[in-house]
């Protein structure tokens, strides 16, 4: 991995209610999967207001007080994507409200891996009209089918980096697409750049449930994990560690 480790400590301050992703301020915010919450007024997401090229004006898309209650968004906590019908209603309905203000400008999905960028990708592409693009997918294609473990086997994470910043200069120029990057796309700040161009969107979920999920599906796809030691939640929390940590 590219980015050095960090304290544990550190985590939280990045990836818990923050707004601060590897380094960077200001990254829209989507807390998921946070089964038993109290907090009714949770943010599902957090866009610019009015004008979304500010990047310093921000707006709460607040859920309304009777789906919390009702507790729609709690529901896909648990690692049962099945049940994951009122969250997937609630994305389609945010993706109307906010769908005119984004003016065609492409949305990037951070977070870990696991944190569901591709599976709400998919569904929040569709509602907005707009197109859907995995960027892990994309290097894949461009390397001639390569998969992403393959990649990192053969040529190196440094390499594999150097194509997803291709990729990602390549999608920054088009309009209207959600971006589902890899999860340690934030290791490098040549990437914000581009993926400014367009809406950040931060995906946030905690490590017991990207624990579970990672658990669920096993990291064939995912080499970063693919060292010896450790549980699931020890892997993705050592790995949460090391891309939460600032790039120099
Ligand atoms: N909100 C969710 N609740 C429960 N499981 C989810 C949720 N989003 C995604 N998953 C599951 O977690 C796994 C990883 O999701 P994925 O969308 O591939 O994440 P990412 O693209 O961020 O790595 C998949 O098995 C998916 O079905
Ligand atoms: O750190 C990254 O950039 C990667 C994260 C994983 O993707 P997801 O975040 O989609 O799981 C996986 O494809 C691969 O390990 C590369």
């Amino acid at each position: 991995m590219e980015a050095t480790c960090g304290a544990a400590s550190q985590l939280s301050t990045f990836l818990i209610g923050s707004k601060s992703i590897g380094g960077k301020q200001n990254v829209a915010v989507v807390p998921l999967n946070q089964r038993g919450s109290k907090d009714c007024k949770r943010k599902i997401c957090c866009l610019p207001r009015k004008n979304l090229c500010t990047r310093q004006r921000r707006f709460d898309l607040a859920l309304p007080h009777s789906c919390c209650q009702a507790q729609a968004i709690t529901i896909l906590e648990s690692g049962n994507f099945y049940a994951s019908f009122n969250e997937d209603w609630l994305l389609k309905n945010k993706a109307k409200e906010v769908g005119s203000r984004l003016k065609g400008r492409s949305i990037f999905l951070l977070g870990m891996m696991g944190s569901g960028k591709t599976t709400v990708g998919r569904i929040l592409s569709e509602a907005l009209g707009y197109s859907f693009v995995d960027s892990d997918a994309y290097v894949e294609q461009t390397m001639g089918g390569t998969s992403v473990a393959q990649i990192f086997e053969q040529r190196g994470e440094s390499f594999f980096r150097d194509e997803e910043s291709a990729v990602l200069r390549k999608l920054s120029l088009v309009p209207r697409q959600v971006v589902a990057t890899g999860g340690g796309v934030v290791v490098r700040p040549i990437n914000w750049k581009f993926m400014r161009q367009g809406i950040t969107v931060f995906l946030d979920v905690p490590l017991d449930a990207l624990a579970r999920r990672i658990a669920a599906v096993g990291t064939d796809s995912r080499p970063l994990l693919h060292f010896d030691s450790g549980d699931p939640y020890t892997k993705v929390a050592i790995n949460s560690i090391k891309i939460s940590k600032p790039p120099h």
